[in-house]
């Protein structure tokens, strides 16, 4: 089928349906049939409807706080989701394991039967397509907040009906941020045709008056990912996903450790997403932002742990994210346990609370950072559109396949991978080699400019030794890799 940035047809939506419900057997479900699933989605209340919990949050002011988690028995499962609410979060997840996210139903079976004899989790997540639409229905059912899937999938299309039939009113991921950074060789144009329909799925419920919140990863490889690429990615999932019919939006961004740059990422995302739906002529849209805690490597001591989650929650709170995702003082190690997750949600919504009432005072810095990235993001979506011709969806596949897009450190051969981020002399996110990312000189020069400085301070010369020593510093405990 030829990719575009259109709004899929019904009656094409209805008959693919067909196809992906076959995909597995609980896809034949009754539940899955759309009059019952609407029946049901109407029937959550609106305090567990992710959409009105977080367009509450959004009027408020407020920085609502969400884990990841995720085990394959139903029972365990629901048991981390309460011990989990009862820590504090205000929205819940269900981690999906990683064999759903490669559609890999019948060894995400074995693991789920295996974990149930004995007892242990033999999978890193909720297999959820496995476990039905009668067993999500229970997870929703024994706890008080909304629920989201969070995965990693290119192919959505099973998983999306069946967290949605079953009243999960948010569904993280999109062609890009779940494809680029996740798989090795599935192309662009294969996922950005899956979340299409994902997405179209979501305006269908959308059209039957329910509402449902669309969440694009941000973080994207979680290492040294300069804000501007983030950025771009998220608008472009926007973007695709209002042309479904999606109208809750909830755009991320990864920590990158510098306050003031992210902070005005936070801010320029909001705002940018805003204009560009609005320029092409999405009016009624409702957006928000969530912060992710630092994702690249993390400290093994458990305190440091805590203090770089406390530090990332201070970052999400002073930016107004309306949503923070938080991490656990396992996570050098893993998967966390229920108490030690419990712990990260603790503290970050400690944080959050202490710092509700303030704000970062507006600076010419601050104002300086937010007008580079506006001016990088415009850079690279009008690349985008330039090479699709004006299609979107056509131009994101081109982009990557010249190299005007380019995220760091992705598996995917769909991505050039030429691009290495460097800190500067205040540990910002810079950019120093370009590889064919599309941007105007006097960007680069800044870029050049800012890492030179830094390298002139540690009397080293400017080379990839700089991104090396920031990939690991931060989990040895400093947000620049100095030369010891
Ligand atoms: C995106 C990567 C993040 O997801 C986290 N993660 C992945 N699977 C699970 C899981 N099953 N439970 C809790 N956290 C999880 C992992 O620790 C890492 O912080």
């Amino acid at each position: 089928m030829k990719l575009k940035n259109k709004k899929i047809d019904l009656k094409d939506f209805f008959k693919e349906r067909e196809e992906v419900l076959q995909s597995w057997k609980t896809g034949s479900d009754f539940e899955l049939d759309l009059e019952e699933a609407v029946k049901y989605l109407k029937g959550v209340p609106s305090y567990k409807n992710f959409a009105f919990v977080l367009n509450k949050a959004k009027e408020h002011g407020e920085t609502l706080i969400q884990p990841r988690a995720g085990v394959p028995e139903l029972g365990e499962h629901i048991k981390l989701l309460q011990y989990l609410e009862k820590s504090g979060a205000d929205f819940l997840p269900s981690t999906i394991d990683s064999y759903t996210r490669q559609n890999r139903y019948i060894e995400a079976e074995k693991g789920l039967d295996e974990s149930v004899v004995k007892h242990r989790a033999l999978l890193n997540g909720f297999p959820a397509v496995n476990h039905g639409v009668k067993s999500c229905k229970q997870v929703l059912e024994s706890v008080n907040v909304p629920i989201e899937a969070r995965h990693g999938t290119p192919d959505a299309r099973l998983l999306s009906e069946i967290i949605h039939a079953s009243g999960w009113t948010s569904n993280e991921g999109g062609g890009i941020s779940y494809n680029i950074p996740y798989a090795k060789s599935i192309p662009l144009e294969v996922s950005i045709r899956n979340w299409q329909y994902c997405d179209r799925l979501v305006g269908y419920y959308e059209e039957q008056g329910i509402k449902i919140n669309r969440e694009p990863f941000g973080p994207l490889t979680g290492t040294l990912v300069p804000p501007c690429i983030s950025n771009t990615v998220m608008i472009i999932e926007a973007l695709l996903a209002a042309e479904q019919g999606v109208k809750n939006i909830t755009v991320g961004y990864g920590m990158g450790g510098n306050l003031i740059q992210d902070v005005a990422a936070v801010n320029t995302l909001y705002y940018q997403t805003k204009e560009y739906l609005d320029k092409y002529g999405y009016k009624d849209m409702e957006i928000s932002t969530v912060f992710h805690q630092w994702m690249g490597g993390f400290p093994a001591d458990e305190a440091e742990a805590m203090a770089l989650i406390s530090y990332s929650s201070t970052v999400a709170a002073l930016s107004k994210a309306t949503k923070l995702i938080t991490k656990s003082p396992h996570e050098s190690m893993g998967i966390p346990t229920m108490e030690a997750n419990g712990l990260g949600v603790k503290a970050s919504k400690f944080i959050v609370k202490m710092l509700k009432d303030q704000k970062i005072t507006r600076s010419a810095d601050l104002d300086d950072e937010m007008e580079l990235i506006r001016r990088e993001v415009d850079c690279l979506m009008d690349a985008v559109y330039k090479v699709g011709e004006g299609d979107l969806a056509v131009g994101t596949v081109r982009a990557f396949e010249q190299g005007l897009l380019d995220i760091p450190f992705a598996p995917s051969q769909y991505n050039a991978g030429k691009i290495f981020p460097a800190r500067d002399n205040d540990g910002r996110i810079r950019i120093l080699e370009f590889g064919s990312l599309a941007m105007s000189q006097d960007i680069k020069d800044f870029h050049y400019e800012k890492i030179k400085a830094r390298a002139d301070s540690e009397n080293r010369k400017i080379s990839f030794q700089l991104t090396v020593d920031d990939v690991y510093s931060v989990s040895k405990g400093a947000l620049i890799g100095r030369p010891l």
